[in-house]
């Protein structure tokens, strides 16, 4: 044989598993990316291709979901070490498993001092902020007389574990989407807001001051609102600004719906269900795109409808 195999490995890689572990009404998070990868006697199925030796890459996926739910996830070490020694104990064949994880971190809506004012503790047990700051964005137009400021923010990634639900809607012969009673409600929110000052120098607004307490309301409408849907949620956020804010006149949102799907662990005897604690899927794409202006009454809307180069 001319060739010969060197280094090889397989498994399925960035299993994106979500944890919710439910304490009463107080809701914790573990959001893992696990990557599975396994090596052993797989020369076979390289040389010939007999899968004599092979565990599917996918059985790999279903054990990090299935454990998530069976073992829980105190640590991403402790899953790690307790997927790898399955791997290399139970089969065989496979001689070596390497786990990488990656771990989002998830802080209280309510507990940062970016966040905490409006909100008290009663509103903080299901509602979280991924941590790390957000990228503010500012456009600033001039035409010699008048001003145009219009200030954001994006990549501020937020999660309700509960008080979403979704139902209710058109079915016609392509849907397949169960109606969601307890659903988790997951966005990275992207938002621009426009302030009414144009010209008055000794009326110009506190933008450091406004920025902050415009994304106060913003997340507080999030944590506060029992959903029904996105679309509303995103409504109550905008309306929470402008009526607390009289600077802003017209707020822009684009939300990706961050879809986190139940993951059926009815072949392994498991029972995977809202009510105590379950593991989720979070999809990455494709997702629901939900978009609106929301104005003051009798403004016009000038916040470009895409805004993605804003
Ligand atoms: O909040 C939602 N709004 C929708 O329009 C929609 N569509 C969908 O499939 N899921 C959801 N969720």
């Amino acid at each position: 044989m001319p060739t010969i195999l060197g280094q090889n490995q397989y498994g399925k890689a960035e299993n994106r598993v979500v944890k919710i572990t439910r304490d009463g009404a107080t809701h914790h998070i573990k959001d893992l990316n696990v990557s599975v990868a396994l090596s052993g006697d797989m020369e076979e199925v390289h040389y010939s291709g007999s899968n004599a030796n092979v565990l599917p890459t996918d059985t790999t996926k279903n054990t990090v979901f299935a454990f998530a739910k069976e073992h829980g996830i105190e640590s991403a070490e402790q899953f790690g070490i307790h997927l790898a020694r399955h791997f290399v104990t139970s089969q065989e064949p496979i001689q070596r498993a390497r786990i990488r994880i990656e771990e989002y971190a998830w802080e209280r809506i309510g507990t940062s001092d970016a966040n905490s004012k409006f909100i008290g503790a009663d509103d903080v047990k299901h509602s979280f902020v991924r941590k790390g700051q957000e990228v503010r964005v500012s456009q600033i137009t001039y035409d010699g007389e008048k001003w145009e400021v219009i200030s954001g923010l994006k990549d501020l990634t937020v999660m309700n574990s509960t008080n979403s639900e979704f139902w209710g809607y058109v079915k016609d012969k392509y849907t397949t989407l169960q109606e969601a009673y307890d659903r988790i409600l997951a966005t990275s929110v992207s938002g621009r807001w426009r302030f009414n000052w144009t010209d008055d120098e000794q009326k110009m607004p506190n933008w450091e001051k406004s920025y902050e307490q415009v994304k106060k309301h913003m997340l507080h409408a999030f944590a506060e609102t029992y959903s029904l849907s996105l679309q509303q949620t995103m409504y109550q956020m905008g309306s929470r600004i402008i009526n607390n804010r009289s600077e802003i006149d017209e707020v822009r949102f684009s939300l990706p719906n961050k879809h986190h799907f139940l993951v059926d662990l009815e072949p392994f005897g498991l029972k995977n269900d809202t009510a105590d604690g379950a593991v989720y899927f979070a999809a990455d794409r494709p997702y629901g795109l939900i978009e609106a202006t929301i104005l003051r009454d009798g403004c016009e809307a000038r916040i470009p409808v895409d805004m993605t180069n804003l």
